[in-house]
C-alpha cells in the first residue's frame, strides 16, 4: 500500500532540535473507546509514507491523557486503532480505523482524539479564536448592544488572565531570589562545587569582523530579553590594554543616594571602577580598545539587527572586584569595619528599564559583559528570574539585550542580574551598557537621570555608575524585595566625591 512502518525509540526523538525544528512533548487526550498507536508520517523521496511508530508496545488506552513522546511541531502524525496486546482484538472489525493531523506551531498545542476517531488539535491560538468567537455568538444572540457587551466579555477574560499572570510571575520571582541566595552564597560550603553555567538552549557561531569564530551558547531567548555566553570573545591582549587604561580613573563605584539624589558607597554594589574612553581615531591602526568596542557593537546589531554605532555612547566601563585581600584597597574610605569585611559584589539590578513598555530614548537596550580576569571563589553571574546562571572564564563574555527590536517593548525582569559576591581572588570585568537613540549631537550624558534633555549643556566632569531603588510600588503587587532600576547617571556631589579615591 506504500506504507512502510518502522520502530524507533520514542526517547530519541523528544528534546531533539534535529533537522525538523523543535520537538514539544505535546500532550494527548484519548476520548475514543480505543486504544491507540501514534505514528509520525515522513514521506519518502518515491513518495510513499513512512510510518514511526511513537508510542509503546501498549499503546494510549481509552481516556489516557498522555503528557509527552506523542507531538513533533509541524509534522503530521497518525493515530489508529491498536489490537488488544494480550486478545489481538480490535474493537471495530477491521482495525482499519485512522486519522492523520498535524501538530502546528504555537502555544502548547493539545491532541484530543474525539470517540469518531477524528482529531482535533488545540493550541493558545485556536483556543482564543474559539472563545472570542463563542463570545460574539452570545452577544449577537443576546441582541445586547455589541460593542458593550463584546467589553464586557473581553474585560471579564482580561482580567482573569492578568490576574493568573501576576501570580505566576509572583511566583517566579520569589523562587529567584531564594534561589539567588543559595546559589550565590555558598559561604560555608567550601567542599562544594561551583554551580556551573546553564546549559544551552541553542548554540551558534557569530564570525567578527576579523574573521575569527565566537562559539555562542543562547541560554536564554524571548522576545523582549535575550542572554547569550561568548566563548573567547575577549583576548587577553585587550583585557591588558583595559586595565591599563583603567589605572588613573579607578575609583570606588557608587549608587545614588535616595535622600539626597546624590551618589553614595553602598553595600549593594561594592567594587572599583573606571571608565575607559575609546581612541576612535586610532581605529584603522587596530588598537585594542577600538577592535574590542567594534566587537561588542557588531554583535548587538546582528543579533539585534540595529544600526548601533560608537557615538553618543557611555564609555566602556573597567570593573574591579577583590575577595579577601579587599581590605587593603577599602582601608582609606571612611567605611565602618563592617562594611570592609563584606564581600565586594554588585547584587541583583537591571542594567536599563525592566518593567515592560516601550523603549524611550536614551534608555540602554543591552549589555556586554566580559570577563578578563575570575575570582578563586564566588564571582559568579546570576539571571535569577530567567533561571539563568554564568559561570565566568576568562575570555568570555555574556551579551543580554532588554528590548523587543521589532516590537520595541522592554523586558520585564528576565534580564535582572546580580555580580555575585567575590568571596576569594579578584573579579576584573569589562562592561559595556549598550543604548539604543543617542548619536553625536544627542550623547547619553546630555540626558538627565530622567530621560529629559538637559537644559544646559554641562562641563565634560567625571561620571559615575549609578543605581536606585525604585519606591512607592502599588500596594497589590507582591514583590518580595524592591527591585532596582537602571544604574542611573549623575554628577557627584562635592561631599560625595571626597569619598572617591584613587588606587594607588
Ligand atoms: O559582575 C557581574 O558579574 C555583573 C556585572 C554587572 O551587572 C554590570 O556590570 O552591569
Ligand atoms: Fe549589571
Amino acid at each position: 500500500s506504500g506504507v512502510l512502518r518502522t520502530e524507533v525509540n520514542p526517547e530519541d526523538l523528544i528534546g531533539d532540535a534535529g533537522a525538523d525544528g523543535p520537538i514539544k512533548k505535546v500532550p494527548l487526550f484519548n476520548q475514543s473507546p480505543y486504544r491507540l498507536v501514534v505514528y509520525r508520517v515522513l514521506k519518502t523521496d518515491d513518495g510513499a509514507e513512512e510510518l514511526r511508530i511513537l508510542t509503546s508496545s501498549e499503546g494510549v488506552v481509552p481516556g489516557a491523557h498522555v503528557s509527552s513522546r506523542v507531538g513533533i511541531v509541524g509534522t503530521v502524525m497518525m493515530v489508529q486503532e491498536l489490537p488488544d496486546p494480550e486478545t489481538g482484538k480490535c474493537v471495530q472489525a477491521d482495525c482499519q480505523k485512522s486519522a492523520q493531523f498535524e501538530i502546528p506551531q504555537g502555544l502548547d498545542p493539545e491532541v484530543i482524539v474525539l470517540p469518531n476517531l477524528q482529531v482535533t488539535v488545540q493550541d493558545a491560538t485556536i483556543i482564543a479564536q474559539q472563545k472570542a468567537q463563542e463570545a460574539l455568538q452570545h452577544c449577537h444572540d443576546a441582541n445586547d448592544n455589541l460593542e458593550d457587551c463584546l467589553l464586557q466579555a473581553t474585560t471579564a477574560s482580561l482580567k482573569h488572565w492578568n490576574a493568573e499572570w501576576r501570580f505566576h510571575e509572583y511566583a517566579l520571582k520569589y523562587l529567584g531570589a531564594q534561589v539567588e541566595d543559595y546559589v550565590c552564597n555558598d559561604d560555608d560550603d567550601y567542599d562544594d562545587e561551583p554551580m556551573s553555567t546553564s546549559p544551552p538552549l541553542t548554540t551558534f557561531s557569530w564570525e567578527s569582523g576579523d574573521y575569527i569564530a565566537h562559539p555562542v551558547d543562547v541560554l536564554h531567548a524571548r522576545p523582549s530579553s535575550q542572554i547569550h555566553v561568548l566563548h573567547d570573545f575577549i583576548e587577553p591582549e585587550e583585557c591588558r590594554a583595559v586595565q591599563e587604561a583603567a589605572v588613573p580613573g579607578l575609583r570606588r563605584a557608587l549608587v545614588v543616594d535616595d535622600q539626597t539624589g546624590g551618589a553614595k558607597l553602598s553595600q549593594e554594589r561594592k567594587a572599583w571602577e573606571a571608565a575607559i574612553t575609546i581612541p576612535w581615531h586610532v581605529e584603522s591602526r587596530h588598537h585594542p580598545l577600538t577592535t574590542l568596542s567594534r566587537r561588542v557593537y557588531d554583535y548587538t546589531n546582528y543579533v539585534m539587527h540595529l544600526n548601533i554605532t560608537e557615538h553618543g555612547q557611555e564609555p566602556l566601563k573597567s570593573i574591579q572586584y577583590h575577595g579577601k585581600e579587599r581590605y587593603h584597597h577599602y582601608q582609606q574610605t571612611g567605611m565602618n569595619q563592617e562594611e570592609e569585611e563584606s564581600p565586594d559584589q554588585y547584587l541583583h539590578h537591571c542594567d536599563g528599564p525592566c518593567r515592560g513598555g516601550q523603549h524611550k530614548v536614551p534608555d540602554r537596550v543591552a549589555t556586554m559583559v566580559m570577563y578578563c580576569e575570575t575570582a578563586t571563589r564566588g564571582g559568579h553571574t546570576h539571571f535569577r528570574n530567567a533561571g539563568v546562571h554564568v559561570q565566568p572564564k576568562a575570555g568570555m563574555a555574556v551579551f543580554f539585550s532588554y528590548v523587543d527590536p521589532q516590537s520595541m517593548q522592554v523586558d520585564t525582569g528576565f534580564t535582572e542580574h546580580s555580580g555575585c559576591p567575590v568571596l576569594e581572588g579578584h573579579k576584573h570585568i569589562v562592561t559595556q551598557w549598550v543604548r539604543l537613540g543617542v548619536d553625536k549631537a544627542n550623547p547619553w550624558d546630555s540626558y538627565d537621570a530622567l530621560g529629559n534633555k538637559k537644559e544646559t549643556t554641562t562641563t565634560k566632569t567625571e561620571t559615575i555608575e549609578m543605581q536606585q531603588d525604585v519606591q512607592g510600588q502599588p500596594e497589590e503587587e507582591p514583590t518580595t524585595r524592591q527591585e532596582t532600576q537602571q544604574e542611573e547617571h549623575a554628577q557627584p556631589e562635592k561631599e560625595t566625591m571626597v569619598l572617591l579615591q584613587q588606587q594607588q
